[in-house]
């Protein structure tokens, strides 16, 4: 079931997100995370780190497992999604780093890498996966495509989701080429899905993903089959649901 959540205030977007999040963490203090990186979560993490710092929950007992990481860039490039969780969240509050995972994408074996990751996986269930959407519909790293993987897997990313993060980088060009992102199967199985979208830019994406067709074409519209999402939109976003 997808329950729709439509903030018109930014300023409320990470604070509903971050409420959701922490109302979790401060019911379930070993609650499992999914997390998601991007521009659109940010201001979540922000906020949690607000509602950390007024003393109300702690992360000390908190797993967190990330959707992906870039193939070939050491977890200290300032683009690497192990950088960012490390600076937008991990760094300010109480987690313990052992038990905060994002796939190495400087495995010297990417395939094993994510054999690696899935059996950490295989051991916890996701409590709340937070999630983003790409463009083109994208959800973790997991293209549009014919067939989509269950499991954690190398992806090769397109042309548009490299542009699109090019703003991380020099240019587009240093946008890796592929991706080790958690699969479909996996993110379906989490106990709860947080789907955060903001921006004029997404409103016909969402809104596709959930009153099109259900296909792979479109990997976000597979959340249509969860029993529980939360899609959290801005106005700009929302648009199109009226
Ligand atoms: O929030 P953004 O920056 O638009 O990114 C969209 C999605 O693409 C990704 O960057 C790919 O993993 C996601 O992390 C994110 O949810």
């Amino acid at each position: 079931m997808v329950n729709l959540v439509k903030v018109s205030k930014q300023e409320d977007f990470g604070k509903v997100a971050a409420y959701i999040v922490s109302s979790l963490v401060q019911t379930s203090p070993r609650a499992v995370l999914g997390l998601a990186t991007g521009g659109t979560p940010v201001d979540l993490y922000k906020e949690l780190i607000n509602i950390f710092n007024q003393g109300v929950i702690s992360f000390s007992k908190v797993k967190t497992f990330n959707l992906d990481e870039y193939v070939g860039l050491p977890a200290d490039h300032p683009a690497s999604y192990r950088a960012f969780m490390n600076k937008h969240l991990f760094d300010h509050i109480d987690i313990d780093m052992n038990n905060t995972h994002v796939p190495n994408g400087q495995a010297a074996n990417p395939d094993q890498e994510c054999s690696r990751y899935d059996a950490m996986l295989s051991e916890s269930v996701i409590d709340l996966q937070v999630l983003g959407i790409g463009h083109n519909g994208h959800i973790g790293f997991n293209e549009p495509a014919d067939q989509l993987m269950p499991g954690t897997h190398v992806v090769d990313l397109l042309p548009e989701t490299r542009e699109a993060n090019a703003r991380y980088f020099q240019s587009v060009d240093e946008v890796p080429a592929q991706a080790i992102t958690m699969g479909v199967g996996t993110i379906m199985k989490s106990r709860q899905i947080l789907l955060m979208v903001r921006g004029a830019d997404k409103a016909e994406i969402i809104h596709r993903a959930l009153t099109g067709p259900i296909t792979t074409l479109c990997p976000a519209s597979l959340l249509q089959l969860h029993p529980n999402v939360t899609v959290l939109m801005d106005g700009e976003a929302g648009r199109l649901f009226g």
